[in-house]
């Protein structure tokens, strides 16, 4: 299920803006990548084109290639409806649908599909989604209550049962935890840990122990100063990176001295 992402000389605008420059990277299926930096170097952005959520915003769009296992998601052939379900995304805020019930939102996306599905099928995919998000427990007795009924690290893992139930790929997350208290932090922790096992995930994070603990690969993006676009700076094993970083500005950036 997991798939390789190979970025190839890419580079990210909006409008005339180049947010983002020269992003050449490949991300390892099975693994937790981390993107970590100062803020506005452009790890968010970077993050939503690998899903085609970037374009959504008016005037912005890419040049270069995004593949998964080979395939250009932005071919021209290729639907960004499609790449959105095989690649799903995760927020920093937990948005949940919030009158809609716990079981319901676990089926939002598979419905926005279109998919046909039996009652005894949903039944099984709510449970299923629920149990990978290591909520099931919590919430198997009040499946038809509302989604907003939940504490903000439940909602969150609702959030990630409804991203799972659609079966992608990849699995995007844009700080997943900096809504959350420390409890359901660590909640998310394992489960991402967990999740790995099948899914190639990508976190952004401004919580520097969050991608020690987490990730196996860690990417620092930098900007050089205003108005400049953000480039990655450096890409390796998460436990190489914060002991024996090779360039002076990741090194600066992980310590504290800057950012
Ligand atoms: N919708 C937008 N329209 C125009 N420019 C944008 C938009 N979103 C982000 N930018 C700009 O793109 C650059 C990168 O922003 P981005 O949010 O990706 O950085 P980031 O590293 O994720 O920051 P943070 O850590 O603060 O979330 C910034 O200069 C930002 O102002």
């Amino acid at each position: 299920m997991a798939q390789r992402i190979e970025v190839k000389d890419l580079n990210i605008y909006y409008g005339a803006f180049r947010a983002v420059a020269d992003v050449e990277m490949s991300i390892e299926p099975r693994s937790v990548t981390a993107f970590i930096g100062p803020s506005g170097c452009g790890k968010s952005t970077f993050l939503r084109t690998l899903n085609r959520m970037h374009e959504v915003v008016p005037g912005a769009r890419v040049e270069g290639k995004v593949e998964i296992d080979g395939v250009d998601l932005y071919g021209r052939d290729i639907d960004p409806v499609a790449v959105r379900r095989q690649v799903g995304m995760v927020f920093q805020r937990p948005n949940p649908f919030p009158t809609m019930s716990i079981a319901g939102n676990v089926l939002a996306g598979v419905r926005l599909n279109n998919r046909r599905i039996s009652k005894g099928d949903a039944q099984d995919l709510v449970e299923s989604s629920l149990r990978r998000a290591n909520l099931w427990n919590e919430v198997k007795d009040r499946l038809d209550r509302p989604g907003a009924g939940l504490s903000g690290g439940q909602q969150q893992r609702l959030c990630i049962a409804r991203a799972i139930a659609v079966s992608p790929q990849v699995l995007l997350m844009d700080e997943p935890c900096s809504a959350l208290d420390p409890i359901s932090t660590l909640a998310i922790e394992d489960l991402i840990s967990e999740l790995k096992a099948e899914y190639t995930i990508v976190i952004v994070t401004h919580n520097m122990q969050q991608a020690a603990r987490v990730s196996d690969r860690t990417a620092f993006f930098t900007i050089a100063g205003t108005g400049e676009p953000g480039r990655l700076i450096e890409l390796d094993d998460t436990a190489t990176m914060f002991s024996s970083p090779r360039q002076k500005a990741t090194e600066d950036y992980i310590s504290g001295r800057f950012g």
